[in-house]
């Protein structure tokens, strides 16, 4: 069972000056550790939320020539396109920030959700076996040091949204979706064995609108249809769950 610790800051601003704080300890454990970070991004405002840590005092100590970039989702649009992740974290993140090119792993942006989605697991298992993505001993799929996640009003991460059947898959490592409930509909997504196997998952969430998902996945309040497991709920990293609230969204529980 993941062990659950819940942060919730008086303002976003007091939830991103935690975040960075965080964020950057883990990258000096993990420097002095092992000497390589791999870090997989969502999408949303998980983005914004980061912008401390390209502000002194981190941008000038973190190690940032040991980080790995991976994304968590991805739109199947091109790399310039206004519902890139990739474009969003680039311009608001990795264009600030000195991590060698070699170390982001964008997708292929010119094939089809369901090609980006085998070439990305092609390329993870490349870089499991070149030791740059570690394998979980206990689940057996790739082991990312940091999975930060967002969370969408309905309790979807990731791709991942409620009621449907990506929840469940528990083979592959990257998956598609081609009728997202969020557009753009054509989507990769990592899967829940990718994103439980890490020993640090962020939940970062701002905001009222997601008010009534943490209430449910925080508080015990009650899903939309009682046998359904909401994929927030589903989150549960062999490590430390940590939840990033900021008053408003925690604001219902
Ligand atoms: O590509 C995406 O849409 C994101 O990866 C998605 O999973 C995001 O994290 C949630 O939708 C929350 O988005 P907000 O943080 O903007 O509410």
């Amino acid at each position: 069972m993941a062990q659950t610790e819940k942060r919730v800051f008086d303002s976003e601003e007091d939830l991103a000056v935690s975040l960075a704080k965080y964020i950057a300890h883990l990258s000096d454990q993990f420097a002095k550790n092992k000497g390589l970070f791999t870090v997989v991004l969502s999408g949303g405002s998980l983005i914004e939320c980061l912008r401390k840590l390209v502000e002194p005092p981190y941008v000038d100590s973190i190690d940032w020539s040991i980080w790995h970039i991976f994304w968590l989702d991805e739109s199947a649009v091109p790399k310039t396109h206004v519902d890139s992740n990739y474009k969003l974290a680039y311009d608001g993140f990795l264009s600030k920030v000195p991590i060698p090119l070699g170390n982001v792993y964008a997708i292929d942006d010119t094939l089809s959700a369901e090609g980006a989605a085998e070439e990305y697991e092609a390329r993870l298992k490349h870089l499991v076996n070149s030791k740059v993505i570690d394998i979980s001993a206990k689940s057996g799929f790739p082991k990312f040091d940091l999975n930060l996640l967002g969370m969408g009003p309905d309790a979807h991460v990731a791709s991942l949204f409620p009621g449907h059947p990506l929840l469940k898959e528990n083979k592959k490592w990257v998956t598609f979706i081609k009728d997202s409930p969020k557009p753009p509909p054509e989507r990769i997504t990592l899967t829940f064995p990718v994103i439980n196997s890490s020993d640090y998952i962020a939940l970062v969430v701002p905001g009222d609108a997601q008010a009534d998902a943490v209430s449910i996945a925080l508080g015990g309040g009650n899903p939309p249809t009682a046998d359904e497991t909401l994929p927030v709920q589903r989150v549960a990293p062999e490590g430390l769950l940590t939840w990033f609230l900021d008053k408003d969204a925690a604001s219902k529980l």
